[in-house]
């Protein structure tokens, strides 16, 4: 299964270029779409005694004919109820034509339990809030809880966005899409309105996909585990990387530990806590295989970059926000080298709230150490505010123009976190889990992206392989979870990934 994402607007280059090649015409690519979404529905309800297609004006209703006609065909008794007829000439009046059922208005619909609702109202084309009669047609469906089946998307989610384009948006138990996902099928709420989500083949070949070009992908194993650093057989401790945490002071030396062993757990060969000299004792107390260095200030931070060599760093986790956490940012950005990169979390955003220029300046320059910014929301919102603020922009933009202005690999955070590279590049994670939801999990993402670059991991890949590695242990480990669980979770992750 291909993890491309397409956007609406990819989407319609793909039917318009499919159709220029062929061998399949616009009607055909619609019966081949109605036809999986008819399959669909025989399969999984076989007993339904009633099947409302719900039509729609463009091609999402002509999907829905092709349904309406497919399931009559078997015996299934299937009532139409049209919203807007059809433009005459299109593929969806030709869908109506050839339609047995004669359509009625939506405003009558009523369904009853043991009913099926196939919606095909709207689908890509979605371009303003349902109408009322619409809207009453879902608020008929919640109450009579009966299974809707989605064509393309639920009506009233953009696919763009995953928002609702109005107040309220079909709940769907299944959605059948068609050729490859679309941003709403991931992104939250959509995700949520989808229920079930099946991508048919309706005969748009890859090639075709190839020539759109699509940039943003489902984030998985196929996306990165080809670049996932296997450790070689006669390698020793430094030739798999060297991760260094920045410690915060007295009450806040947790975060970077928790940093540190998710780190060490991902598989780097050698992980330093950089401590200052009043938490020394403290992080000691809690340290054995990791390494403890005595930094307090830029110099001692820059002689650990010469004499040590990290690969990574992480800087931010319980650090304490204001001008140290800044100007030793800078520093790492500006000296320790294109070798080297540094990961900012949670202060480390926090601190460049009223100077993100200046970081994204240092990180933009030639030479400069590579920049995983970490944020959840709120700190997005601190380092991007314009971009943040901007309603018509979908996450995955948002995470894209971020990325693109901080000259940083962005892991914008949430239970849709989107990861978006300066180059274009975005995955959309689709196994966030709110097990996560924990004080200090943020802390062991930032580890686990340490030693991914650390092991020579691109940044992009490994702010992705990250982010689904941390996910995938919560799911696994389960209820319960505290942060604390979480780097020796990762060992069942690990073992799968690395066979
Ligand atoms: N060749 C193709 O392009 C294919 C398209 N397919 C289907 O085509 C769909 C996209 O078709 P369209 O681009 O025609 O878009 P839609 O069918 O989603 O809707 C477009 C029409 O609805 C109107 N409209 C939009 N929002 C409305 C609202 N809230 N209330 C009232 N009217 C509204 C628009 O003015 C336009 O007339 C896909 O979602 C998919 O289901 C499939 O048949 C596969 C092949
Ligand atoms: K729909």
């Amino acid at each position: 299964m291909s993890n491309e994402i397409l956007t609406p607007h990819e989407m319609a280059e793909a039917d318009r270029l499919a159709i220029a090649a062929g061998p399949f015409s616009g009607i055909q690519l619609m019966c081949n779409a109605g036809a999986a979404v008819a399959a669909e529905v025989l399969r999984r309800w076989p007993a339904a005694i009633r099947a409302h297609v719900l039509c729609g004006p463009g091609n999402n209703g002509g999907d829905g004919y092709v349904v309406a006609r497919l399931l009559a065909d078997v015996g299934v008794r299937v009532t139409v109820w049209a919203e807007g007829r059809p433009k005459a000439g299109s593929d969806a009046a030709q869908a109506a034509a050839e339609c047995p059922i004669e359509a009625q208005p939506i405003s009558g619909f009523h369904p009853e339990g043991g009913d099926i609702v196939v919606d095909a109202l709207y689908g890509a084309g979605l371009s303003k809030p349902l109408s009322p009669s619409a809207v009453a047609a879902i608020v008929k469906c919640r109450k009579a809880k009966i299974p809707v089946v989605a064509v393309d998307l639920p009506s009233g989610i953009s696919g763009e966005t995953g928002h609702p384009v109005g107040d309220e948006a079909f709940r769907a138990a299944l959605t059948v899409t068609f050729v490859r996902k679309k941003p709403g099928h991931l992104l939250l709420p959509g995700r949520e309105a989808c229920g079930e989500i099946l991508v048919a083949d309706i005969g748009i070949g890859a090639e075709i996909i190839a020539a759109v070009g699509p940039k943003c992908f489902e984030n998985g194993p196929v996306l990165w585990q080809s670049r996932y650093p296997m450790p070689a057989a006669d390698t020793h401790k430094y030739r798999r990387g060297h991760v260094g945490v920045f410690s915060g002071g007295p009450s806040s030396t947790g975060a970077a530990r928790l940093a540190a062993f998710a780190a060490a757990r991902a598989g780097v060969g050698a992980v330093t806590v950089l401590s200052p000299g009043n938490t020394l004792a403290t992080n000691a107390a809690h340290l054995t295989s990791i390494m403890l260095r005595r930094v307090d200030d830029i110099d001692a931070a820059r002689a650990f970059i010469s004499d040590r060599k990290p690969s990574a760093l992480v800087l931010g986790p319980g650090f304490g926000v204001g001008e140290p956490l800044r100007e030793l940012a800078l520093v790492v950005l500006e000296t320790a080298g294109a070798e080297v990169s540094l990961v900012l979390d949670a202060d480390g955003i926090t601190s460049f709230h009223d100077a993100p220029a200046s970081l994204f300046i240092a990180a933009g320059a030639k030479g400069a150490a590579g920049l995983v910014l970490t944020p959840h929301e709120g700190e997005f919102g601190r380092l991007f505010p314009d971009i943040a603020r901007d309603a018509a922009l979908s996450k995955l933009e948002k995470a894209r123009k971020a990325a693109a202005r901080s000259h940083g690999v962005v892991i914008y955070k949430g239970p849709d976190t989107v990861i978006a590279s300066p180059d274009g590049r975005a995955a959309i994670n689709a196994n966030g889990t709110p097990l996560l939801a924990t004080a200090g999990s943020g802390d062991v993402l930032s580890g686990i992206v340490a030693a991914l670059l650390a092991q020579g991991m691109p940044a992009f890949e490994a702010a992705c392989a990250a982010v689904w590695m941390h996910a995938e242990a919560a799911r696994r480990f389960g209820p319960g979870l505290i942060a604390e669980d979480l780097p020796l979770a990762l060992c069942p992750v690990l073992r799968e990934l690395l066979g």
